[in-house]
């Protein structure tokens, strides 16, 4: 997606559609519709802008020459996200190392509860 939105002009114009990229500059000057509703759709996913128009069937099956792609969805959309996303794992990371030595400690006093009890139970 980011690489799509720098394809936002009426020289160069990438649109995306349900998850699939369309390079529609030589398109943009035939458009019914006009150059300006189709750049608007650029830069963003596309696909509402396309639906909302109530394009014919035949619309759509022209729209597929225009295919250049498939987005690629295995890095978000936000890069910031990336990063923020990095050190949340990074973070419960940390804490599940740090809480690991301490496990013993309420395992220890359970098992010694079981114990005491046991040989509590036993005297009486
Ligand atoms: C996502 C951005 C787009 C928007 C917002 C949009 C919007 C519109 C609108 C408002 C009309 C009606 C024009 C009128 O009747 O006055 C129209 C018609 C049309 N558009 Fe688009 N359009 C977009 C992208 C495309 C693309 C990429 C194609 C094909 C490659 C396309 C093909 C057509 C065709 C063939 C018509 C004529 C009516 C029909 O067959 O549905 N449009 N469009």
């Amino acid at each position: 997606m980011q690489e799509v939105s720098q394809h936002n002009t009426k020289e160069d114009c990438w649109i995306v559609v349900d998850g699939k990229v369309y390079d529609v500059t030589s398109y943009l000057d035939e458009h019914p519709g006009g150059d300006d509703v189709v750049l608007a759709a650029t830069a963003k996913d596309g696909t509402d802008d396309f639906e909302d128009a109530g394009h014919s069937k035949s619309a759509k099956e022209l729209l597929q020459d225009f295919c250049i792609g498939e987005l690629d969805t295995s890095s978000p959309i936000i890069p910031e996200l990336e990063i923020f996303e990095k050190e949340t794992r990074n973070y419960s990371q940390k804490v599940l190392e740090l809480t690991k030595p301490y496990w013993a400690v309420p395992v220890a006093i359970v098992g010694i509860s079981v114990v005491v009890g046991f040989l509590y139970l036993r005297k009486k």
